[in-house]
């Protein structure tokens, strides 16, 4: 049975990762000291629906299916937390058998403030975006070289690592020809916020990390994600992630689709050009399940481009807006003054093969797909909190 341990295992992707790995049999070790959570009730940002705590789904997920995920509650930023998970020290707050599972033989990396808008709401949050993300990865990179040079990483990155060139973006890595010279370099990087820079410094960190100490590590350059319907929270709402509308956690799609459902006009910053890759949560599990069976080789930084289709702003505000009034909405747009500093018209051109050649098989963002998220988000529409939807933090 692999061991697969999950940093940040209460965040929006690393839950339902959890469950996803744990159906099929793997022992199951989630880590996480509840930032998101803690977050949100902080910054009073509203979620779709109440989310029990760690430690409660995982034994609802005991409950449900006789399968244990363990659970640490700890800070990963502290390099005593993270080694713990590599040498036996770690407490387990909830597992049916706390006998140590061992050195995981893949490790998910998810534990990272994940927010754009929040590490730059003011000088604090851009210092805990930086402290956070650098530490743990660095905390990970030193755990792997004192104990298990052979665990696989994976870790989320992001597609804003690479910003929007006016060339076409690689996966990863670029040959250059220099005064006829060749070699090969991560493709240029050049982030559009605090968060998306604390990615490109990852990145730094594991390709040193790899250079220096053979590791292996799999770095997924993720666009936006949508959705929240995975296939093992079905039947169980308890079992459901985490879902933010908000402007500070919620995702572009997330936001459109519950802004659509409440009446809140789509909130389309700047001229709407804005271009990215998009992916469903369905496929996340898939891209890092698929990586996980195909693991990097010692001493390969292997990266890949994980998004499913690139869409506009302005595209999906019509989608949104077309689904919306077939299941009855009034759905209306309003271009905002874009609160961020980003190029709203630009060239955008990512290859993203390579996680389909190992097997990803893409969910595309059809009309059906967006009512059924329609549908979802309907159940909870009381719950919804207009005032939470925008603040206009700044850049
Ligand atoms: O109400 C809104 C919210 C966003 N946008 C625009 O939509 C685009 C995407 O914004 P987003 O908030 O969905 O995505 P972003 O801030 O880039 O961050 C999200 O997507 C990243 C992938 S990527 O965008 O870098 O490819 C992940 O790394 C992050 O964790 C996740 O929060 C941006 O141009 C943004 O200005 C709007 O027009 N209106």
């Amino acid at each position: 049975m692999s061991h697969i341990l999950i940093l940040g295992g209460d965040g929006y992707l690393g839950w339902p990762t959890a469950m996803h790995f744990s159906a099929q049999g793997a022992d199951v070790t989630v880590v996480d000291n509840y930032f998101r959570r803690n977050a949100c009730i902080e910054l009073d940002v509203g979620m779709l629906y109440p989310v029990p705590t760690l430690v409660q789904r995982a034994a609802i997920w005991h409950e449900k299916t006789g399968r244990q995920i363990k659970v640490v509650i700890g800070d990963l930023a502290d390099p005593e937390v993270m080694r713990g998970l590599f040498d036996g020290r770690a407490e387990y707050a909830w597992a049916v058998d706390k006998k140590f599972s061992g050195i995981p033989d893949t490790v998910l990396h998810y534990a990272e403030q994940p927010s754009a808008p929040y590490s730059l709401i003011n000088y604090r949050y851009a210092n805990i975006t930086i402290a956070n993300n650098l530490l743990v990865t660095n905390n990970l990179m030193f755990s792997l070289r004192d104990f298990s040079r052979q665990t696989h990483v994976i870790h989320i990155g992001t597609m804003g690592e690479y910003g929007t060139p006016n060339i076409d973006i690689e996966e990863g890595w670029l040959d250059i020809e220099h005064k006829g010279r060749k070699d090969r370099f991560l493709f240029p990087r050049q982030a559009s916020s605090l968060y998306h820079t604390t990615k490109i410094m990852d990145t730094d960190l594991m390709w040193f990390a790899v250079r220096m100490w053979n590791l292996r590590i799999t770095d997924l350059m993720q666009g936006p994600v949508y959705g929240f319907e995975t296939t093992e929270a079905e039947g169980d709402q308890r079992l459901r992630t985490i879902f933010n509308y908000d402007e500070i956690f919620g995702t572009l799609l997330n936001r459109f689709v519950t802004q659509a459902v409440v009446g809140y006009p789509l909130t389309v910053y700047g001229k709407g050009g804005q271009t990215r890759g998009y992916l469903n949560i369905n496929d996340t599990l898939q891209c890092v399940a698929m990586s996980e069976k195909t693991p990097a080789k010692s001493g390969e930084l292997r990266i890949f481009n994980q998004i499913m289709e690139t869409f506009s702003v302005n595209e999906l505000a019509d989608r949104v807006c077309n689904v919306g009034r077939q299941l009855g909405y009034d759905v209306k747009v309003q271009n905002l003054e874009n609160p961020r500093k980003e190029a709203e018209e630009h060239y955008y051109n990512p290859a993203y093969q390579g996680l389909v050649d190992i097997g990803v098989k893409p969910h595309y963002l059809t009309d059906e797909v967006l009512a059924s998220f329609f549908h979802a988000v309907e159940t909870y529409r009381d719950n919804i909190r207009p005032e939470v939807i925008f603040r206009g933090i700044k850049w």
